[in-house]
């Protein structure tokens, strides 16, 4: 597969290295400063880069009928403006807020717990993500996506960043020295706490879910999640 990587940051810098590993090539990569290669040489591109630059680049792919494989977060406000483009263009286009298989085996967990506990109510269900001190935007996205899960199964109106209310589902976001990504499902009642958490290790299975998915994305067209890629119901 030859890839075009839209950021070439920590994420980027790891899906290059497992990427060369598995006898890719990557013939683009561009910075916010800089750029090389031919991006129009490009099969699949990937783009890890900021909130404020991802709709511009997944634009780019999308004008360029390069599929494209997004994991940057904190730009969905855009989401549905990437998705006519896509439909306009008749491109290929994956979001994801994260690619690593243990996560999406995570949000299915989270579901079924939400329904689960959807009768209980003594219980009271909270979210609680960690990440590195770099992290430009909070909530995390794998944060608003566990959010999103636990909200389709409870009276919960919306979510909210540090918000204590009946009402309203809190994520919690703590920013620690060097943390890949941690995220934390709680259940308080006054007798006990239920818990459930996914602790990423290193960035290598988020990398390795996005080279996954532009595999998989390569010869097919539409808006696909990380669901459609792995097979999860
Ligand atoms: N969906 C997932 O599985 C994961 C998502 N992320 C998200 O990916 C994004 C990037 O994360 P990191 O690599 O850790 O950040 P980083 O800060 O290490 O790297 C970001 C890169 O984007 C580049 N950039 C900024 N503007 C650009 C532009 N206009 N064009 C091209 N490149 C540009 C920067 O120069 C930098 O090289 C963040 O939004 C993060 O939340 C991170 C890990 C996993
Ligand atoms: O910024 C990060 O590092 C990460 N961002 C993603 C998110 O916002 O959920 C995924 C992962 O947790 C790492």
């Amino acid at each position: 597969m030859k890839i075009a990587l839209l950021g070439y940051g920590k994420m980027g810098k790891t899906i290059e290295k497992l990427a060369l590993e598995k006898g890719h090539s990557i013939v683009f990569k561009s910075t916010s400063e800089s750029s090389e290669g031919d991006f129009e040489d490009a099969e699949v591109a990937i783009e890890f880069s900021s909130p404020e630059a991802a709709v511009k680049n997944i634009s780019k792919a999308l004008e360029a009928e390069i599929p494209i494989v997004s994991g940057t977060t904190g730009w969905l406000g855009e989401y549905s403006e990437m998705v006519n483009l896509c439909e306009k263009r008749n491109g290929s286009f994956i979001y994801a807020s994260n690619f690593s298989i243990g996560v999406n085996l995570f949000f299915s967990i989270n579901e079924y717990a939400a329904k689960l506990m959807a009768p209980w109510k003594e219980y009271n269900v909270s979210v609680e993500e960690i990440h590195h001190l770099e992290k430009k935007d909070a909530p995390s996205g794998t944060a608003i996506t566990i959010a999103e899960g636990i909200l389709k199964h409870t009276d919960k109106k919306d979510w909210k960043l540090n918000t204590f209310a009946e009402n309203i589902l809190n994520i919690t976001a703590k920013r620690e020295e060097d943390v890949k990504g941690t995220h934390i499902v709680s259940y308080d009642s006054d007798i006990d706490t239920i818990s459930f958490k996914h602790e990423a290790h290193s960035r290598e299975g988020f990398a390795l879910g996005a080279i996954l998915a532009a595999d998989w994305i390569q010869n097919r067209k539409g808006i696909f999640t990380m669901k459609d890629v792995l097979g999860i119901k």
